[in-house]
């Protein structure tokens, strides 16, 4: 929608042919999006090569897991100048890695040809065109101003950014901290908590992206705090309200039951944990968080485990 409102071309690739006919005949999605109406400029199919041909930009939002194995199908189709734009939020199981670093190595593009867009997009808020703004990374300066003028338009602002890796970490571990703060919500606890969480929270995503050779400056950027702010504060973000299921009690099971679209932090908190691992970085949350949702560790236990760790200074 908002590259079509900014005058490109759009193709969409879907699995289900009749959601490709509904949104052909009708330009609705009843499916995810009932009630709104996609301008003309967007059409779908079932055929990736038909959505891949000539395509200036290849958008890429499937589930996170799921990369890999969509995007070998995808590859050989796609043309060989595409840039390829991630605007999923997750770390890889397995292997830890980044999205872009899936994309690269599966379609075997140069960093040159892979961007990110991330920030606080709630998707139902841009479906209403809400004003919002974005980043755009890329770490070639030129194609992210590209990339930016291709989806810039009145209710849409997006920053540019080549500080790829910083982008990625701050919308993936973003999804862990809305995670503990909706469980906090779900136990009835206060803002306090919820904002000592979120600082705490992107003190360690901080952490953990200046081992990884990110740009602090990210951080307090709208890919790190805006969508912290974002997911921790709105009853729309999936991954908050799947947490707020599992601190008012229901088990794992009943939670994914009544969840229908992805909460990227459910897999990726242990994805992120090991990439934390990986470069010897603490990231208590992270961890509180895979012992709740994957370790069966009742909240008001891992709550208490958290308050009582050693005392530290704020830096560390
Ligand atoms: N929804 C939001 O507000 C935002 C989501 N994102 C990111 O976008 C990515 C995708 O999430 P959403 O589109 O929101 O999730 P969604 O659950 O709303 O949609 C996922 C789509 O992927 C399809 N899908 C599921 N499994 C698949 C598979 N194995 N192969 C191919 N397609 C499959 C589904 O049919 C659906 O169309 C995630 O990484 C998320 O973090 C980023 C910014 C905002
Ligand atoms: O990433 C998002 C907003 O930018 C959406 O968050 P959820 O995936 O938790 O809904």
């Amino acid at each position: 929608m908002i590259l079509a409102d900014a005058g490109c071309e759009v193709t969409l690739w879907a699995r289900r042919p009749e959601v490709a006919e509904a949104i052909n005949t009708t330009r609705t999605n009843p499916d995810y999006l009932p009630g709104f109406v996609l301008p003309e400029g967007v059409r779908a199919t079932t055929d990736p090569a038909e959505a891949a041909d000539g395509a200036e930009f290849t958008v890429l939002t499937v589930p996170s897991q799921t990369l890999r194995e969509n995007l070998a199908r995808w590859a050989p189709v796609l043309p060989s100048d595409t840039v390829l734009v991630s605007m999923m939020k997750g770390i890889e199981l397995g292997t830890a890695k980044r999205m872009s670093e899936v994309i690269g190595e599966v379609a075997k593009a140069p960093a040159e040809r892979v961007a990110v867009i991330t920030g606080p997009n709630l998707a139902k808020e841009i479906a209403d065109r809400m004003p919002a703004a974005a980043v755009v990374a890329c770490r070639d300066e030129a194609v992210a101003r590209r990339l930016q003028t291709a989806c810039h338009t009145p209710y849409f602002r997006p920053y540019t950014n080549t500080d790829v890796v910083g982008c990625e970490l701050g919308g993936a571990v973003k999804n862990v901290i809305g995670l503990a703060v909706g469980i906090a919500d779900g136990m009835g606890l206060g803002d306090n908590t919820k904002a000592s969480l979120m600082t705490r929270g992107l003190a360690e995503t901080t952490r953990l992206g200046l081992s990884m050779g990110a740009d602090p400056q990210t951080f307090s950027g709208l890919a790190g705090m805006g969508d912290l702010i974002a997911t921790c504060s709105s009853p729309l973000s999936r991954n908050h309200t799947f947490g707020t299921n599992l601190g008012r009690g229901m088990t794992l099971q009943e939670t994914i039951a009544v969840t229908r679209q992805t909460a990227e932090g459910v897999k990726s908190c242990e994805s992120v944990l090991d990439l934390a691992r990986r470069h010897g970085v603490e990231m208590p949350l992270t961890e509180t968080v895979v012992d709740i949702v994957h370790n069966g560790k009742p909240p008001l236990v891992a709550l208490k485990e958290l308050m009582s760790r050693s005392a530290k200074a704020e830096r560390h």
